[in-house]
């Protein structure tokens, strides 16, 4: 079994309980609401945003050119595809300047991401992309999984189609293959940590889904459970 055949195996229930989570049956369904996913897409563009910068530390680490070229390529992807489709999704759920001007970002969303920014201080290449793969991988499991839904919701048909598509497809395999050759160079100590950096970040997208159905805040009596 290949490294991240068995991180993939480790992270089984957790991603599972992801699968099942209430805001992704809603939104294949059709029924989540706008208030939930407008929050998310205000939660994930902060994330997105500071996702690509960790991106791009890992092409900084990067022993060899192509390598760099190739995760810089990653961050402005998902500049472009990523925040793109958050705009559009801002434009249709009516996000505006002044709403984005009072973001903050929500206790997830910034445990999320400082974990990231964690492994791209203390870890070396296989550690940040060890953080970074479930992002990628769950989302493309996601896709395959509820391609064939229609919630009858276009903003939500559009988010399924993005991460079930093969330009997304191609871009999940390629940090999967880099994973399992920097595995192969590493040793059982460092896989270990690698694999526990999977698991955490695959424990953060689990959160994610509950951060945004229950409208998470750092108060917590202005949160509310829907
Ligand atoms: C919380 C959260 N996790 C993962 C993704 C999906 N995603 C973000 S960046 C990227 C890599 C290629 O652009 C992928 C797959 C998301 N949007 N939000």
């Amino acid at each position: 079994m290949s490294f991240t055949q068995e991180c993939r195996k480790e992270a089984d229930s957790i991603w599972e309980e992801s699968f099942h989570h209430p805001f992704i049956q809603e939104l294949t369904e059709g029924t989540l609401s706008f208030d939930q996913f407008r929050y998310y897409v205000l939660q994930d563009s902060y994330y997105l945003s500071h996702f690509a910068r960790v991106q791009s530390f890992a092409g900084a680490k990067a022993e060899d050119l192509e390598t760099t070229s190739r995760l810089a390529a990653h961050a402005q992807g998902t500049y472009q595809a990523e925040l793109g489709l958050h705009e559009t999704f801002a434009k249709e759920l009516g996000i505006t300047e002044e709403e984005k001007n009072v973001f903050q970002p929500s206790p997830t969303a910034y445990a999320y991401t400082s974990h990231l920014y964690r492994s791209a201080l203390l870890g070396d290449l296989g550690m940040i992309i060890s953080s970074l793969l479930p992002c990628y991988w769950l989302y493309y499991e996601i896709g395959q999984r509820f391609k064939d839904y229609t919630p009858g919701v276009a903003i939500y048909e559009e988010w399924i189609n993005t991460y079930g598509s093969e330009w997304f497809k191609s871009l999940v395999e390629e940090q999967i293959n880099r994973l399992d050759q920097l595995a192969e160079k590493s040793t059982p100590k460092q896989r270990q940590a690698m694999k526990e950096t999977f698991l955490i970040s695959s424990q953060y997208e689990l959160k994610f889904w509950e951060m945004a159905y229950t409208l998470e805040s750092w108060n917590k009596k202005e949160q509310t459970t829907s």
